[in-house]
């Protein structure tokens, strides 16, 4: 800002809060918080002192505390930072201090940011940093938007913040998801992508705290189950309700939590938990269970999802009453094929294989769902009320990968867990390992693998005795491992044991069932089932070579139903490159991303990415940590910008 932009800056917030009829000015919640800033916090606007940032220590011990939080926030703030990357942004996630707990940074505008003091541990509450939207957020436990120079502090005024609150199972204020970005920078639709991200991963936290108790998941409409506006309730054996989601309340007409908690379900609805239990198990997989509200009369249409231990308790088939979670974190495995031939044999031979001890490898491009498959499959096998582990390979740094999996004994190195670490393989006994990413495996890790998935024992680091492990190996991978194999970088013994049976997942524009998929999703990513497709617009969504699979897909959708003003997905609504020549059916193209090519911006990262690849001699571990992503989203990014090391 100009010295004469600052005068005029000061003059008009003075001005406001002096004379509450200019006020109309700006929101009322930016005027309330300039109010808030001078006579509570005692900030100066011109004040240019550096922002606060905790020590790493106490960072650290935050991070630790919000363990949870962040692992369950993580994926939705990488989907969230694709939605809006390109355009100068980044995704922050704070506690209710307003400190900064992570952020998925574009590469580009890092540094500007930085300076900025959006950087983890930096303190982001009003009290710091004036009007904001990470503070202004807080304090009125609403989303917001902050634009430039609606921030009090002039040293903010670079920035457009759009930040929504997370909330508890107890509904206390927990976090704030952000999204920030230069001002410059448009952010219209911000705000409601940030929104539907925050209530995503509150509906985690949700189910994580509750996930031993019985959850009623319920609409007024049926088809409403499993997406983002449907009302979930959670209650203990004895039919007590014990948690609500925000959009339970909303369902039930009910202003506080503490109204419902503590009722018995059937004061509820019309029906006790033993009869609802009989009705889920009795009804056909899938089959919504109906019922009227106690209050008012209103017809709901439910499933039942009970804890897994309840299977003896209760005599009834918990498998079968297993419903989806919001979001499609948890589909079930047949739902996840719409009537593709590809996608429906691989269905029918993991389904067949997935108790008879074979190792299946999933393959197929980033995005086609490949998490979400080994995720239902563990779902359908014997194994599922037994732990589902993930390993990324890609996204844990090399040093760490062993210590992850194998674990370590107490003492077992400087800087190691007092109590030791029982390390992901032990963790995941009796149920199923995920090993995601295969591919990046370090070599000498391989071999240690092979040893365990040869003798079924681990021996954790330090330790000098192996403990027996029982489980299922599911892999995954986007890269060709038998070409990895053929340079050296695979082993091949482990190739083929990791291989037991191979499953091919079909790239998004193969797939012959494309439009259910993209009316499914549609449905997926609204609250209420408002938005169409018009049929030129679906007409190009059918047409384009989706590079990204059904990752993209999920992520366009998500973004045209947030900028959707009048119900109606028009073929004008869509940007540029679902215009363009597709290709849809040359993967050269598709694989290369040629539309990303002809993005100024994607352009200017391509050029960075290569550059920093370039100066650390191609050691792809280091860059991504200069970067601060993981491996995996680099070597993404190097695919999509098609950006190869030099043989
Ligand atoms: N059938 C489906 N219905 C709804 N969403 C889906 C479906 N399949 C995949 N998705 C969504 O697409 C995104 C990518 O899925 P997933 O992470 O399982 O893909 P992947 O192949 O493992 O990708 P990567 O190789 O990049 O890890 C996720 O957000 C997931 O929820």
């Amino acid at each position: 800002m100009s010295d004469r932009e600052v005068a005029r800056h000061l003059e008009r917030i003075q001005a406001i809060i002096a004379d509450g009829a200019l006020a109309h000015d700006v929101e009322s919640y930016i005027s309330d918080s300039w109010r808030r800033c001078v006579a509570e916090h005692r900030l100066n606007p011109s004040d240019c002192r550096e922002p606060e940032v905790l020590e790493s220590a106490l960072l650290r011990e935050r991070r630790q505390r919000h363990e949870r939080l962040l692992s369950l926030a993580s994926d939705e703030m990488g989907s969230l930072y694709q939605q809006v990357a390109g355009s100068g942004h980044v995704v922050i996630l704070t506690d209710a201090d307003g400190c900064v707990l992570d952020y998925v940074g574009d590469m580009a505008l890092e540094r500007q940011t930085g300076s900025a003091g959006l950087l983890p541990g930096a303190l982001w509450n009003e009290r710091v940093q004036g009007t904001n939207g990470m503070g202004t957020c807080l304090m009125t436990g609403k989303p917001v938007t902050v634009h430039h120079d609606e921030h009090f502090l002039v040293r903010n005024t670079v920035l457009t913040c759009s930040a929504a609150p997370i909330y508890d199972p107890e509904g206390d204020l927990m976090a704030v998801l952000d999204v920030s970005s230069t001002a410059s920078v448009a952010q219209q639709h911000a705000l409601s992508l940030v929104g539907m991200s925050a209530q995503l991963i509150e509906n985690r936290v949700f189910h994580c705290a509750y996930r031993d108790q019985y959850l009623l998941h319920f609409h007024s409409r049926p088809e409403f189950l499993n997406t983002l506006g449907e009302g979930v309730l959670s209650f203990d054996p004895a039919g007590r309700v014990l948690g609500a989601t925000r959009s339970a309340l909303f369902q039930l007409g009910v202003d506080a939590r503490v109204t419902l908690v503590g009722q018995d379900i059937a004061e509820v609805f019309d029906m006790r938990l033993a009869d609802l239990i009989d009705e889920a198990a009795r009804l056909h997989h899938g089959q919504p269970i109906p019922l009227r509200g106690v209050v008012d009369g209103r017809r709901f249409f439910a499933s039942l999802k009970c804890p897994a231990r309840s299977g003896s308790h209760t005599g009834h088939n918990v498998r079968a009453a297993k419903i989806r979670d919001a979001g499609a974190s948890e589909l079930d495995l047949e739902q996840l094929n719409f009537g593709d031939p590809r996608m429906a044999q691989a269905i029918r031979q993991a389904k067949k294989l997935i108790d008879r001890d074979v190792s299946l490898l999933l393959s197929g491009p980033t995005g086609v769902g490949k998490g979400l498959f080994a995720k239902a499959l563990h779902g359908y096998s014997d194994r599922a009320d037994k732990p589902f582990v993930t390993v990324n390979c890609a996204a844990i740094p090399e040093t760490l990968i062993e210590s992850e999996l194998f674990g370590y004994k107490a003492g077992a190195f400087t800087g190691a867990n007092r109590q030791g670490s029982r390390g992901k393989i032990v963790l995941a006994n009796g149920g199923t390992l995920f090993l995601d990413e295969i591919g990046d495996m370090p070599l000498p890790l391989q071999a240690r693998l092979l040893r365990v998935l040869e003798e079924r024992e681990v021996v954790p680091l330090g330790a000098d005795t192996a403990i027996r492990v029982d489980l299922n190996i599911i892999s995954a991978t986007h890269r060709d491992l038998k070409t990895l194999v053929q340079c050296g970088e695979f082993r091949e013994d482990l190739y083929y044991r990791l291989r037991g049976q191979a499953l091919i997942l079909p790239p998004l524009r193969q797939r012959t069932d494309k439009r259910q998929l993209i009316e499914y999703i549609l449905k997926l990513e609204q609250a209420e089932d408002r938005v169409r497709l018009e049929p030129e617009a679906m007409h190009l969504l059918l047409a384009y070579a989706w590079p990204g699979n059904i990752r993209e897909l999920r992520n366009t959708l998500r973004t045209l139903i947030a900028l959707c003003e009048d119900e109606r997905i028009s073929a004008a609504d869509l940007a540029d490159e679902f215009h363009q020549e597709t290709g849809a059916d040359d993967p050269q193209c598709a694989d290369t991303g040629v539309s990303e090519a002809q993005n100024p911006l994607a352009s200017a990262e391509r050029a960075v990415l290569l550059r920093e690849l370039e100066s650390m001699r191609w050691n792809v571990a280091k860059v991504a940590r200069n970067f601060r992503v993981s491996r995996n989203t680099l070597y993404r990014k190097m695919r999509r910008y098609g950006i190869k090391p030099p043989r």
